[in-house]
């Protein structure tokens, strides 16, 4: 058996690399800035540099009528911008005409999830297609996603993995700004392993954190790592938990920690993959580790989805379900109707949260 190095769980709360930069969300580089938060910091002072961030951050993201604004002062100077891999364009599409009433962005791994989640949602919030005609895949040329629009809601795949919905991330908040759509808000509806949750249990994220626990989204920017902070929105996540109720739905809903690994097979621990250079003792403790630092369940997008809409500052939640119990095992072989099943959850709880919004939007 090779040797590797293990991962030291206690160092997670000491300074990353020399190499990396840590940007807060206004671009600023606090690289040598001392982590905040201590249990003796004021907590009303620390409300208030919350609010002044919070506003710098919306004069950045928004204009005045709080269209989006993007933070990329080079797209302003082309003449047109291709969204390659949705298969529009600002000069082959009227995307204002098209996307301007989106409020709400849902994304989810597969093509055929956010299909029926389209139909779902339709259903919910009363939508009426024209009589014989269906819904279409937008961004069907691309071969790369989907995309279908209902009313005010856009329901995206993305693909499995942090650079499958970074790219996606980047050309749908593109989307937004050429489409001037005033402060979307996103969702990701997905699946995911639980941490000493059973399978069929819906989790709301409070925050991402990565493969070693940090709550960042770190990529190489013109050879240098660049570190930003991998924040949901915390009000979101509140207000989607009141929304579950365990009695009427019959399974429970939780609110935690989500770690974000960069493979479904070594990255979560596992040991049934084609490789594996640990043994069940080192998973365990690792998982116990997770879990005790308060992760709740392991999926592959949450600290790139969290960290490029709170860059962009939109509003942004992660709901999943859990697929299945990873102290119990590895392999996914729940039956295929019962996940089918499952996979609706997070899709019933983000439509809830979608009607409230539109209700009290129509005024009623
Ligand atoms: O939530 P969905 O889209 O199912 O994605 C989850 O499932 C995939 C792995 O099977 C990863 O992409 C993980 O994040
Ligand atoms: O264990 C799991 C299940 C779904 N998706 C993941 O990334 N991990």
């Amino acid at each position: 058996m090779s040797v590797i190095q293990s991962i030291d769980m206690d160092d997670i709360y000491k300074e990353l690399k020399n190499n990396t930069i840590k940007i807060d969300a206004n671009g600023n580089d606090i690289s040598s800035e001392e982590d905040s938060g201590s249990a003796t910091s004021d907590s009303i002072e620390e409300n208030e540099n919350e609010s002044i961030e919070q506003l710098k951050l919306r004069s950045l993201t928004r204009y005045n009528d709080g269209s989006v604004k993007l933070r990329n002062p080079y797209i302003e100077q082309l003449e047109s911008d291709y969204l390659y891999h949705l298969s529009l364009g600002s000069a082959s599409h009227d995307l204002h005409e098209m996307f301007g009433d989106v409020k709400f962005v849902c994304m989810g791994g597969t093509s055929s999830r956010m299909k029926d989640f389209a139909y779902y949602v339709m259903k919910e919030i009363g939508h009426k297609l024209p009589a014989g005609t269906q819904l279409q895949d937008i961004s069907e040329l691309s071969g790369r996603y989907s995309m279908y629009k209902v009313g005010p809601v856009l329901s995206v795949s993305h693909g499995m993995g942090t650079p499958s919905i970074g790219i996606l991330l980047h050309e749908i908040i593109k989307l937004m700004y050429h489409a001037k759509c005033k402060d979307p808000t996103f969702f990701r509806i997905g699946t995911c392993g639980g941490i000493g949750i059973d399978g069929g249990t819906v989790v709301v994220s409070n925050e991402g954190v990565d493969g070693c626990l940090r709550n960042t989204y770190e990529v190489a920017v013109l050879g240098k790592n660049i570190s930003r902070p991998a924040k949901l929105d915390q009000k979101l996540a509140r207000e989607l938990m009141s929304l579950a109720d365990l009695e009427r739905d019959g399974y429970e809903t939780v609110c935690g920690k989500t770690m974000c690994a960069n493979d479904f097979y070594e990255g979560q621990g596992r040991l049934d993959g084609a490789f594996c250079d640990f043994t069940e003792k080192d998973k365990m403790n690792f998982l116990h580790k997770c879990k005790d630092f308060g992760v709740v369940n392991i999926e592959m997008e949450a600290t790139i989805f969290g960290a490029l809409t709170y860059h962009a500052g939109i509003k942004a939640a992660i709901v999943c379900v859990a697929l299945l119990n990873r102290l119990k095992g590895d392999q996914v072989s729940t039956p295929k109707d019962i996940m089918l099943e499952w996979q609706k959850r997070p899709q019933v709880l983000v439509s809830r949260y979608i009607k409230k919004k539109l209700r009290l939007s129509h005024g009623h």
